[in-house]
Parts: C-alpha cells; structure tokens; sequence
C-alpha cells in the first residue's frame, strides 16, 4: 500500500489532440499542506479531476489514501473533502437543507458542527442557495468541504476569489486540519495565496511537475527588509558586513537594512544593545522562487 497521501507516476491525460498532463510524478506525504501551483491551462485542474475519478487517464497510475480511485467509489469519497473551483449546485434548497444531506452522504456529520462552521463563516443556513450573494454561496461550497473532517483536502483554487474576512477563516480552517494530522492539497495560480500555509509548494507547466521546494527553504533564502529600532545610536560599521545583510544605513536609532537568508548573524549582532523594536517584512516568496528559476530557463512568472 502506497502510504503517501496522494502519488502519481507518470499520468497522461489527453484530450483528444490537446495536452492535459503529460507525464505528472506528485507525491503528497500524509499530513503536509501541499501547494499545487501554475499558470492557467498548466492541468492543475485535470490533476484534480483524476485524483477525484471525475475524469480518467489516458495512462499512468494514481493512488489517493494508499487506493486506486477508480476502484475505491464511496468509501474513498466520504474520507475527502473537495471544494471546486466553480462550487455550483442546485440553488432551491437552503443551504441548511444541503449541508445536511451532503452530511448523510458522507456518513453522517453532526448538525453542531454544520452550526459551527456556518457561525465561523458568517453564513445564513436559512436562505435558498439561490438567494445567496456568490461570497455566500462559496461559503457553503467551504462548509462542505470541511464539515466532515476529512483526512484529505483537495481545494481547486479556494481562495481565488474570496473577501479578506473569509479568506482569514479559510486558511485558519487550513491550519486547523494540518493541526488535526489532515492532508490539504490545494491548487493556485498565486504564490501569495499558498505560502502563509503550505509545507512544500510544487509547480506545474504544461501538464508535468518543473519542481518542489519547502516553503521553509524558501524562506530562508529570501530577501527581506529588516528594520531594528535600538534605545541609543548606533554605527553602520557593526552590521554592514554580517552575513546575509546589505544596503545598511542608520538614521539615528534606526537600523535599516536587506537581509538574505538567516536573521542569525544580524540578531545577535543586534543584542549587543538594547533592542526597542524590530520589524521583518514577510518575503515575496513568488518574487524568490520565480527569478530563481526564471534564470534557469525553467519556470516563468505564474502570476498574472
Ligand atoms: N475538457 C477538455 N477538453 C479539451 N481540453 C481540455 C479540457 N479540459 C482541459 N483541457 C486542456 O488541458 C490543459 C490543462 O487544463 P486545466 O484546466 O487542467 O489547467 P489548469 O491548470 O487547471 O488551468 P486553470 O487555472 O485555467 O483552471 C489546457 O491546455 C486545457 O485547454
């Protein structure tokens, strides 16, 4: 038994004379958030339809919780939790009505948690789908997604889309599965819209995997503005030439500077004072990763 998450060894999909995947080797290990991401048309979407057995593959092999998809039917269904990218359903139920059939399809979810959910996400169980704002409607497309626990997460660009309340208790909810021990697997065309939650990030083009990396060694490589604010001046000289800073000015109290790779050198330079405050810009990972590769002649911007 395959004891990853989801893997794939070299899955083609075709669509008559057009290219959906052409030979995608993934491998999802159980517990990790995993960021799934390319440009449009790259077959983020196609992956996730094999994964679910909406589609089938023209050739290769897929296991998803250690089973064939193919043969695994309802079983397999009721341990995942899928919000696609365009949740639609029939709008004349209410959405409490849904959900709770959605429920007992999955074995039964108790109403509590459907109020709980429902609560977090500010959304009215008591409104025709219909009559729901689209911010609504994806509110109920996520309360299905997760109201059963599910011990994988496939989410076709969940947060594409969604206002800064709902995608705050988005990835919130996203923590609270990884906490759990749950797997997220979740596609995006932004590297923004991952890196506050994934554990490694995989990029696609043209229907097959150009890379992996942990977002943690991302991190660590990236380029960032550091500011220290220390109770007395001090001099440039201290810090200018530590390892990883450059562009070091002091104005006064105030330590500006860019800061590559690990802070360590920097913050123990910096505790020879006294230290007021200290301000670190969260890196643009997409900026990294993207001119990183770019050089490479391997991966392009996939950011609009
Ligand atoms: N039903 C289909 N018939 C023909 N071609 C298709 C079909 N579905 C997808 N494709 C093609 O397969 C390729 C991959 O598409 P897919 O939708 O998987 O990409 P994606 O990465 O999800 O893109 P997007 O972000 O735009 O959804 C594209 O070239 C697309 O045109």
């Amino acid at each position: 038994m395959d004891e990853s998450a989801i893997s794939t060894e070299a899955l083609v999909k075709t669509y008559g004379r057009n290219r959906g995947l052409t030979g995608l080797d993934l491998r999802v290990e159980r517990g990790e958030v995993y960021g799934f991401l390319g440009p449009n048309g790259a077959g983020k979407s196609t992956t996730i339809r094999l994964l679910l057995d909406l589609i089938r593959p023209t050739s290769g092999r897929i296991s998803v919780l250690g089973v064939d998809p193919r043969h695994a039917g309802v079983a397999l269904r009721r341990r995942i939790g899928y919000l696609a990218g365009d949740f639609v359903v029939d709008g004349r139920q209410t959405a409490r009505e849904l959900l709770t059939y959605l429920g007992r399809l999955r074995g039964g979810v108790p109403t509590a948690r459907i109020t709980e959910l429902a609560d977090r996400l500010d959304l009215d169980l008591d409104r025709r789908i219909r009559a729901l704002s689209k911010g609504n409607r994806q509110k109920v497309g996520v309360v299905q997604a997760f109201m059963h626990a599910p011990e994988l997460l496939i989410l076709d660009e969940p947060t594409s889309g969604l206002d800064p309340f709902l995608q705050h208790e988005f990835l919130a909810l996203v923590r609270e599965a990884r906490a759990a021990g749950h797997t997220v697997f979740m596609s995006s065309h932004v590297m923004s819209e991952v890196q506050q939650t994934a554990d490694r990030v995989g990029i696609v083009r043209e229907g097959r995997l150009v890379t992996v990396e942990r977002v943690e060694e991302l991190r660590e490589r990236a380029v960032r503005r550091v500011e220290v604010q220390f109770a007395d001046p001090v001099r440039v000289e201290e810090f200018a030439a530590l390892p990883g800073v450059s562009a070091a000015t002091v104005t006064g109290t105030t330590l500006r500077c860019r800061l590559d790779g690990r802070a360590d050198a920097l913050v123990k330079a910096a505790a020879a004072h006294t230290v007021v405050g200290l301000l670190s810009e969260e890196p643009d990972l997409e900026e990294l990763f993207f001119g990183y590769y770019a050089d490479q002649g391997e991966v392009g911007r996939v950011a609009a």
